[in-house]
């Protein structure tokens, strides 16, 4: 029984490594009299079999664009393809193949998640059931699944009878039934105490790892850097800026480091931090010198701002 997801023919991809590409996206929700911007012109890329988060004020628009990514919801402009295919111009029975088998998502509330009068295995069952998989080998692909996802000892628990964590692990089995390349989750953890965090991070790690899945989640975790390869934080619609988790061998000791990153855009755009422009007290503008293999900012030509670990 094969558990490596199957990936898509990519031919709007760059390259074999990239595979989540979002340019200029913009998301606008309409009601009867107000207009929102969820999205304004966000650009992302994911590499293939990538662990990363996605981090943001609330309303900053993460749960939107995990929306656009899982095909639930569709931007309104600008360019996104996952695995090469092409959201904005995907037709409705296309988009129904892809949700099905090209991305696994998880909700917070994990009632969301699971059928309640249905075990563990037949949880994980379902959505292969509705993909034409055979009984039998969709049953041994659910048991092999919720061993993967350290639920082999709770096989015909529903979930009433599960802890948060547990269900939310029972989730990530079910999300990966129809084996997706691509998993997405939506504050996973947001319910659990840290213990049951914690394992849920294990288990999105491990099958990173083993499956090559690539993996985004969005959540408020603020241990996040720690547990996955890159953190992206979205500001008012856009990405503003990143964080690399780096390791480190000395010797058989791993030291693990972060290095902040402010992106720049498609128009070369690129975010301040909030707490820059306050402690420099900019509001609309700022002086930009192009100096030695750096650029310089500073605050309305009145105060030099002093690049970190700069000697002067
Ligand atoms: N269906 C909708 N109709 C109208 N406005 C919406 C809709 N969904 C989201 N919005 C608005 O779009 C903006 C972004 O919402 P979104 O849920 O993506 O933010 P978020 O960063 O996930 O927030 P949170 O962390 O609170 O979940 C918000 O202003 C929100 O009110």
């Amino acid at each position: 029984m094969e558990l490596v997801p199957t990936y898509a023919t990519e031919p709007g991809s760059e390259g074999d490594d990239l595979y989540i590409r979002c340019e200029d996206l913009f998301k606008i929700y309409k009601t009867a009299n107000l207009e929102v911007v969820a999205l304004r012109g966000l650009d992302l890329k994911v590499r293939r079999g990538e662990f990363m988060a996605i981090v943001g004020a609330s309303g900053s628009g993460k749960s939107t664009l995990l929306n656009i990514l899982a095909g639930l919801d569709t931007p309104s402009a600008g360019r996104c393809y996952v695995g090469g295919q092409d959201l904005l111009t995907m037709s409705s029975k296309e988009m129904v193949r892809y949700r099905r088998r090209q991305v696994g998502f998880v909700w917070q509330q994990t009632g969301r998640n699971l059928v309640p009068y249905l075990d563990a295995v037949q949880n994980v069952e379902v959505p292969m059931v509705l993909d034409g998989v055979p009984p039998r080998e969709a049953q041994e692909r659910a048991v092999r699944l919720l061993e993967m996802v350290l639920m082999g000892h709770r096989l015909h628990h529903r979930p009433e009878m599960l802890s948060g964590g547990e269900q939310q692990r029972v989730s990530i089995a079910v999300a990966l039934a129809n084996n997706p390349p691509l998993l997405l989750a939506d504050e996973p953890t947001g319910e659990l105490d840290s213990v049951g965090a914690d394992t849920v991070y294990e288990v999105f790690r491990t099958l990173n790892k083993e499956l090559g899945t690539t993996i985004v989640i969005v959540t408020h975790d603020p241990d996040i850097a720690a547990r996955v390869d890159r953190v992206v934080a979205i500001r008012d619609g856009r990405t503003s800026s990143e964080i690399y988790r780096r390791v480190r061998f000395e010797g058989t000791e791993a030291k693990v480091s972060h290095e902040e990153y402010v992106l720049v855009d498609a128009a070369g755009r690129l975010q301040i931090p909030r707490e820059y422009l306050d402690e420099l007290e900019i509001h609309d503008r700022v002086r930009v010198i192009l100096g030695e293999g750096r650029i310089e900012v500073l605050p309305d030509g009145r105060r030099r701002v002093r690049p970190r670990g700069a000697a002067w």
